[in-house]
């Protein structure tokens, strides 16, 4: 059968489709697609690059990757991991409530508590407490995620990596490098020194190199690096989430007035929501899946690489060629998601059995197959029940003077998309 030529929208000389992808390369992927189909050919610098909007293509692990990822699925982020944690996220959501108390009805930065929230619950859960005060963790990690978010030119035209020398990229990235490493292995030798009542992810991953009871060895760099994935995958995007599932409450009050009234009806006069009432909020599920839908924290997920020749819809697909696959872009298919799909309308998945756990390919924002976020029921269980609390306990607007409602949200750059400004809105106690 012919094999066709990947339409591929032309480049320059030597850096290739570089300059197309601008400042958010999700849209700038979306609309070049709209002209050369949904899947292309980029070259960025030597790296030949394909993008795909439709297919799910997954690298295949090494052994090394696949023993990991067994550890993060099977010992961190199963069931009964997650439920573990649950008296974690209740503190930490009464303390967030308590805090939001206090604002007396003047405009809360809910993006920074939101931030707050979610670093306080991962900390502990990962590292057992909180780190602030001696070393400054969340400076640290806002650091790295800056840097992960800084798009290095050496990666992409090797002749040019001198310029990530000059402009200081190499030099910051190393450094943050060496502070993880010195801080991730302070707490590492606190848990072989010290006990703890509640297990958490270092405990469990130093028992399993102690008792080695996963048919592999698992050794101190490993225990870091896992735990710095739990870190870099899950505090900006779960955080993201919240923020856009409130922001776009705050844009449709309707939905917020619907939201408000499930789950009032099933907490009545209760001062909070405990987990055990959320399994019957279909409404709170289907507005976590509306946002997720038009607002998928890592809109371009992470790059995959394929790593032998395939046959793709009569194409050839080089051993080595990076792929992209833009979950944003496919939520806002309008083939799929019908004419209103740029509209926030949580309605849509009420009597949908689209569900984003990678079983449906029109909604990916966890990916799909192999390497699918193992955090999925860790990421909704958080969200899930610090957005019912939110407005079970408070009634809330937009400060008087913001347009928003009106307008375009801007979403910043880098991997994980959020706002670029803040989110201040009202809260009024309903107790
Ligand atoms: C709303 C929240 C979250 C979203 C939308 C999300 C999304 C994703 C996506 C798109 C990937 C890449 C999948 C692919 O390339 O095919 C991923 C991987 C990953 N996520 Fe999440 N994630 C979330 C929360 C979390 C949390 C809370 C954690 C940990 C506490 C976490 C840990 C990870 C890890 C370790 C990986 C790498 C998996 C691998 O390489 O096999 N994620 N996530």
């Amino acid at each position: 059968k012919k094999i066709n030529t990947l339409p591929s929208p032309p480049g320059l000389p030597l850096i290739g489709n570089l300059h197309q992808l601008g400042h958010h390369p999700h849209r700038s992927l979306c609309s070049l697609s709209h002209r050369y189909g949904p899947l292309m050919l980029l070259h960025f610098g030597r790296v030949p690059l394909l993008y795909d909007k439709h297919d799910v293509a997954s690298a295949p692990y090494g052994e090394y990757w696949r023993q990991m990822k067994s550890v993060c699925v099977l010992h961190l982020f199963s069931n009964k991991m997650v439920r573990s944690f649950r008296e974690v996220r209740e503190e930490e959501i009464s303390v967030m409530m308590e805090n939001i108390r206090k604002s007396n009805s003047l405009p809360v930065n809910l993006s920074k508590i939101l931030v707050s929230l979610t670093n306080d619950v991962i900390c502990r859960v990962a590292l057992g407490r909180k780190y602030g005060g001696e070393v400054d963790f969340k400076e640290l990690m806002e650091r790295l995620s800056k840097l992960l978010g800084t798009f290095s030119v050496g990666s992409y035209i090797p002749w040019l990596a001198w310029v990530d020398w000059v402009s200081g990229l190499d030099g910051q990235l190393e450094k943050t490098a060496n502070d993880l490493d010195k801080f991730f292995e302070r707490v590492v030798q606190d848990h072989v020194n010290g006990n703890r009542d509640r297990t958490d992810f270092v405990d469990v991953l130093l028992s399993i190199q102690r008792e080695k009871s996963v048919g592999f060895e698992i050794n101190r760099v490993s225990i870091k690096a896992i735990v710095l994935d739990v870190f870099v995958g899950g505090t900006d995007t779960s955080y993201t989430l919240m923020e856009w599932a409130m922001t776009e409450l705050l844009r449709h009050p309707k939905c917020l007035n619907i939201l408000q009234e499930e789950v009032r009806t099933i907490c009545k006069d209760r001062p909070s929501v405990s987990e055990d009432d959320i399994k019957d909020m279909n409404y709170l599920k289907a507005v976590i899946k509306e946002t997720l839908r038009l607002h998928p924290p890592l809109p371009l997920m992470a790059p995959h690489e394929s790593t032998q020749d395939v046959r793709l819809r009569d194409y050839h697909i080089p051993a080595g060629t990076q792929v992209l696959i833009n979950a944003w872009a496919i939520g806002r298919e309008a083939a799929t998601w019908g004419p209103d799909a740029e509209e926030f309308r949580p309605e849509r998945h009420l009597y949908s059995s689209v569900d984003y756990r990678g079983q449906a390919f029109e909604l990916i924002p966890f990916g799909a197959g192999r390497r699918i976020c193992p955090a999925i029921s860790f990421a909704v269980a958080l969200n899930e029940v610090v957005l019912a609390n939110l407005v079970h306990r408070f009634d809330w607007r937009l400060p008087v003077e913001s347009t928003e409602d009106q307008t375009d949200v801007a979403e910043s750059t880098g991997i994980a998309i959020h706002r670029m400004l803040p989110l201040y809105a009202v809260a009024s106690s309903t107790t």
